[in-house]
């Protein structure tokens, strides 16, 4: 990536140097707005309802949360729909807050694997996820990284299973780097071609609302397999949501 001003090593250290030094709360995770929270996973939830709704629906059986932090999307969203979910995390600590944070009623009945590894090496097993969601992570990942990731994503996936990057989005055509937590923010363009890149078609398109002014426009990506959407009535579904979703976007 060329904006990256470190090399890749450093890129990744500091990302990790950073979150070493921020507190394992909600607030931690969101970077001071904490307070966010509860509208982030009510936009995140009607979503995934709806989607449960469609005509070649995710199963509701097995989730990941990728960049986990201590479990904020697994407690709020991901366990209140789905009978399992696993968490991938870079720092080891937050997944240990984690087993406090989510309590041991949802450790023991739902959380499976706890995985403390970055996002650039990890590789799912086969065919075991219904839904993988990656929030709030994606900047900390190089171009190719963010390709390869999402590459091993998709062999994660379960037949009608999705994978879903919830993101702030510039509107520049420049990425905004971030040299304190070391971190990215791409223009839509960008990661649009990152997704074609990595074989994927955006299914679903849908901007977060009621979130307070001067932070980034955040999006819900809804992401399946390029081979997968050549069912009709999908692509008719498609067609539908994006003219819903441009209308949300004019309002
Ligand atoms: C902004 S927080 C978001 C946490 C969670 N997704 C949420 O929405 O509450 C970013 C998280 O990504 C983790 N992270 C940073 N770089 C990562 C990487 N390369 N692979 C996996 N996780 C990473 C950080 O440790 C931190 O927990």
């Amino acid at each position: 990536m060329s904006q990256i001003t470190s090399d890749v090593e450093s890129f990744y250290q500091d990302a990790a140097k950073y979150w070493s030094d921020i507190p394992a709360t909600v607030n931690g995770m969101l970077g001071g707005f904490g307070s966010i929270s509860s509208t982030d996973i009510q936009g995140s939830k009607q979503l995934l309802k709806q989607l449960f709704k469609s005509k070649f629906p995710p199963g509701r059986e097995y989730a990941l949360d990728c960049g986990a932090g201590i479990g904020r999307v697994t407690k709020f969203l991901l366990t209140d729909l789905f009978d399992k979910v696993d968490m991938v995390e870079q720092n080891p600590i937050f997944l240990e807050k984690a087993r406090n944070y989510l309590g041991t009623n949802l450790l023991d009945k739902k959380i499976g694997k706890m995985f403390p590894i970055g996002l650039q090496d990890f590789i799912p097993e086969p065919c075991q996820y219904d839904v993988i969601w990656a929030q709030w992570v994606l900047g900390h990942l190089t171009d190719d990284d963010f390709v390869k990731f999402f590459i091993n994503c998709q062999t994660g996936l379960k037949p009608n299973g999705v994978i879903i990057a919830k993101e702030n989005v510039t509107f520049t055509e420049e990425i905004v780097v971030d040299e304190k937590d070391s971190s990215v923010t791409r223009p839509m363009g960008l990661l649009k071609e990152l997704f074609s890149k990595a074989g994927l078609h955006i299914y679903r398109l849908s901007k977060q609302t009621n979130f307070p002014k001067g932070l980034f426009t955040v999006y819900m990506f809804v992401l399946k397999p390029e081979d997968r959407v050549d069912e009709p009535d999908d692509k008719k579904q498609d067609e539908l949501d994006r003219t819903l979703d441009n209308n949300n976007q004019n309002k």
